[in-house]
C-alpha cells in the first residue's frame, strides 16, 4: 500500500531506475529464470535447432525456416529464441537490412553442435530430471525420496523402462557424461591381475571396453546391467567392442555372475545403506577367491573454503540423488560404517588428482578367524 503511493508520486523514469536497482540489489532473482532456460536448452537440443541454425559462429538462419525444417510453430520458436537471446543463448540480427527472425550464434548456442554437450543436456535438462524437481519438497518435507512421484513411476528405472526413448537418452547422457574419465580410471589402478572383469550397473559398457583394451591379459569382460538398457542400446546400432566384452541382463538385487574383479561406477551412489548391503551380499556370494570390488564413487567433503567445481557438483548431485534415487554422496565415514555392515573392509581409498574424476574405494573380503575348540 505504502511503496503503490511511493510509485504514484513518482514519474515512469524513476520507477524504472527503482526496478532496476531493486535487480541489481537483488541477486537472488538471477535464479529465478533458470528453469525456463533448462526446458529451453531441452528443446534445442531435442529439435536439434543449433546445427540447423549452421555449423560456425558467423552462420545466420531465419527461425521461420528452421521452424518448417524441424516441424515447428515459427513464431513459437521466434519468440523461444528471443528470450534466450537476453541469457546469451543465440544473438538477434537486428536493424537494418535483416528481416525479422534472422540469428545467430554465441558462444553458448554453438556447444550444442557437440554431440557429447547434446547428450549431456538431453538427460540434465529432459523430462525426468525436470519433473522430480516438483517432488522437492514432499522429499524434503517428509525425508523420503519422492522426486519418482512426479514421474508417475514407482522410480527413475520404472520410468526408464516404460519411456525407451528417455531410457536411451539416459544411457547415452552417462556415456557422454562417464568417457572423459574412463582413461583416469583405467589407469589409477592396476587390473591386470584379474581374469574376469564384471562392471556392474555397467550401462553403455564404455568403461569395460576401455579397462579390456588396456588389460590384455583379462580373459572376460561382463557387463552386467538390467535387460532393458541392452534391448534398448542395441536399437542404436552395433557398437564397436573388444571381442572379450559380453553384455549380461540382470538384477543385482537378485544375483550378479561370478567374477573376481567387480567395478561399480556410479552405482552405489544411487542407493541407500540396507539396498547397498543387500548389493554387496549379492558380490559376495558370486565372488572367486581373492577377488576385489572397485567403487568408483565421488566422496563428500566439509564444505570448508573455495566452493570449486567439483564441489558445487557434488553438491548438486547429492541433491538430485536424494530427492530422485533415495542414495547419497557418501563422507569416508559414511562409506566405513556401511561397508562394516557387509562381508567387506576397504583395503584403501585411491583418490583421483582430477577434479571431476571419481575415487576408488577398493574392497576385499573381510577375513574370518575361526578358532576350533577342543
Ligand atoms: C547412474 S547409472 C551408471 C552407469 C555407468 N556405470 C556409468 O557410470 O556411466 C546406474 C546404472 O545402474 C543400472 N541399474 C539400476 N538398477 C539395476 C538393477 N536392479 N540391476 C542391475 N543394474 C541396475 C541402471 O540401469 C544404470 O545403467
Amino acid at each position: 500500500m505504502e511503496q503503490n503511493l511511493i510509485f504514484q508520486s513518482m514519474d515512469s523514469d524513476s520507477i524504472m531506475n527503482l526496478m532496476s536497482r531493486a535487480v541489481q540489489h537483488m541477486p537472488i532473482k538471477k535464479f529465478y529464470g533458470n528453469q525456463l532456460m533448462v526446458k529451453c536448452i531441452y528443446i534445442c537440443a531435442k529439435l536439434r535447432i543449433c546445427e540447423n541454425l549452421g555449423n560456425s559462429l558467423e552462420s545466420k538462419k531465419s527461425c521461420y525456416d528452421i521452424a518448417k525444417e524441424v516441424g515447428a510453430h515459427g513464431e513459437s520458436l521466434y519468440r523461444m529464441m528471443r528470450a534466450m537471446t537476453v541469457e546469451g543463448f543465440f544473438s538477434e540480427c537486428l536493424g537494418e537490412g535483416f528481416e525479422k527472425g534472422i540469428f545467430q550464434h554465441t558462444n553458448l548456442s554453438i556447444q550444442l553442435l557437440n554431440e557429447v554437450t547434446r547428450d549431456e543436456a538431453l538427460v540434465h535438462c529432459g523430462t525426468a530430471f525436470f519433473l522430480s524437481w516438483e517432488s522437492l519438497y514432499e522429499t524434503v518435507m517428509t525425508g523420503k525420496t519422492s522426486g519418482f512421484k512426479s514421474l508417475d513411476s514407482s522410480s527413475l528405472w520404472d520410468f526408464l523402462k516404460k519411456n525407451p526413448e528417455a531410457d536411451i537418452e539416459f544411457t547415452k547422457g552417462m556415456a557422454s557424461m562417464s568417457t572423459p574419465y574412463h582413461q583416469n580410471l583405467v589407469k589409477m589402478v592396476d587390473f591386470s591381475r584379474f581374469e574376469i572383469v564384471c562392471d556392474v550397473g555397467g550401462s553403455h559398457g564404455l568403461l569395460l571396453n576401455e579397462i579390456l583394451k588396456n588389460y590384455p591379459t583379462i580373459k572376460q569382460g561382463l557387463n552386467f546391467d538390467q535387460p532393458i538398457v541392452f534391448e534398448n542400446l542395441n536399437k542404436l546400432g552395433k557398437r564397436d567392442l573388444d571381442p572379450r566384452f559380453s553384455d549380461v541382463g540382470g538384477n543385482f538385487f537378485e544375483s550378479v555372475p561370478q567374477a573376481d574383479c567387480y567395478v561399480f561406477k556410479l552405482v552405489l551412489h544411487n542407493w541407500n545403506d540396507d539396498q547397498c548391503v543387500q548389493i554387496l551380499d549379492n558380490v559376495s556370494k558370486a565372488m572367486r577367491e581373492n577377488g576385489k570390488v572397485y567403487l568408483a564413487e565421488h566422496i563428500m567433503e566439509d564444505s570448508v573454503g573455495d566452493f570449486t567445481i567439483k564441489k558445487k557438483y557434488i553438491a548438486w548431485t547429492d541433491l538430485h540423488i536424494m530427492n530422485l534415487l533415495n542414495g547419497k554422496v557418501r563422507s569416508k565415514s559414511e562409506w566405513d560404517k556401511l561397508i562394516s555392515r557387509t562381508d567387506f573392509k576397504i583395503d584403501q581409498i585411491v583418490e583421483s588428482d582430477q577434479e571431476l574424476t571419481q575415487n576408488y574405494i577398493i574392497l576385499s573380503k573381510k577375513v574370518i578367524h575361526v578358532t576350533l575348540l577342543k
